[in-house]
């Protein structure tokens, strides 16, 4: 059994092996558990509560997208998730075990594809990255970097660099760094937010099938409440100051998800309505 905790550039994080996931997951815990989690940033006259108290889980192989208005505190919720940022109060649990520094389970996706990759080096070099500290054998590295590619559509552009590439394909590098360390849970910030809609729809199509092909258990913040109706299990409204959890939405679609079917369901616009009425209320 493997262990390994590498951060690198990229604030890519993580991973171990399968056995390790069966070892210490019992069927009744939840994959990720946030228990009144706290954050203020500052001290003395100077702090300010961000996130006041937060408690929601995510199942194993579930996708959740965290929703709430502008600055309620969505990426301090995520650098807490990550260990990058110490929570104030309350816990985090993976598989039930606390969270108490950069998660060896976790890998991260920014927003800002174009500020994580490194333009000096090729596509596979850049998914290489967070496996260079992980002392693997050079067999399992090329492996992991021809699965990662192949999962997100890239292994013709291995050998090209980032700056070759559209806006869409360099997040899916950004991706396939993630996947390379095949994290437990993939937790990606504002993921889709920097490409064209028809890009932002492939990729969240390519974010459900990875989920559906590895069983990984994703956490999304997003602004666009569409998206997170049609990527979640479940969504985490939050809302607040300081910031709490306003509702935890089951989203219980039909069928196989599908960029036109899917969205054309009543069922679809129903929960579009609802979450977008909570966080109007929020903001008022
Ligand atoms: N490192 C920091 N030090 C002090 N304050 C911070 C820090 N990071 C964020 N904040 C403050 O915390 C609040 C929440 O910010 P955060 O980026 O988490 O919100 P958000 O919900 O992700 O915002 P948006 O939807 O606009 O991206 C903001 O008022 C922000 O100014």
């Amino acid at each position: 059994m493997s262990t390994v905790t590498a951060a690198t550039a990229g604030s890519v994080q993580s991973t171990n092996t399968s056995s390790l996931r069966e070892d210490t997951m019992t069927q009744s815990e939840p994959r990720l558990r946030v228990e009144h989690l706290a954050k203020s940033y500052g001290r003395g006259e100077q702090e300010k509560q961000i996130i006041g108290d937060l408690t929601f889980s995510v199942d194993q192989g579930e996708v959740a997208c965290i929703v709430g208005p502008s600055g309620v505190g969505k990426t301090t919720l995520l650098k807490c998730l990550a260990g990058l940022h110490p929570a104030t109060g309350g816990a985090m649990y993976i598989d039930g075990k606390p969270v108490d520094g950069p998660p060896a389970e976790m890998a991260l996706v920014f927003q800002d594809y174009s500020r994580s990759l490194m333009p000096w080096l090729t596509v596979e070099k850049n998914v290489q990255l967070p496996l260079r500290h992980m002392r693997l054998p050079k067999a399992e590295v090329a492996h992991r970097i021809e699965d990662a590619l192949a999962a997100v559509g890239l292994s013709h552009a291995a050998k090209q660099y980032p700056w070759q590439l559209s806006g869409g394909m360099q997040q899916r590098v950004a991706i396939a760094r993630a996947l390379a360390y095949q994290p437990e849970v993939l937790v990606m910030d504002e993921p889709f937010a920097s490409v064209d809609a028809q890009t932002r729809f492939e990729l969240e199509d390519l974010c459900l099938s990875i989920r559906d092909k590895l069983g990984m258990t994703i956490v999304v913040v997003t602004h666009d409440i569409d998206e997170a109706v049609y990527l979640s299990d479940r969504i985490v409204a939050i809302g607040g100051k300081p910031a709490g959890v306003l509702e935890v939405i089951d989203v219980d679609l039909p069928g196989q998800r599908d960029q036109i079917a899917t969205r054309s369901l009543p069922e679809f616009a129903e929960l579009r309505s609802r979450t977008l009425s909570l966080i109007r209320k929020a903001q008022q």
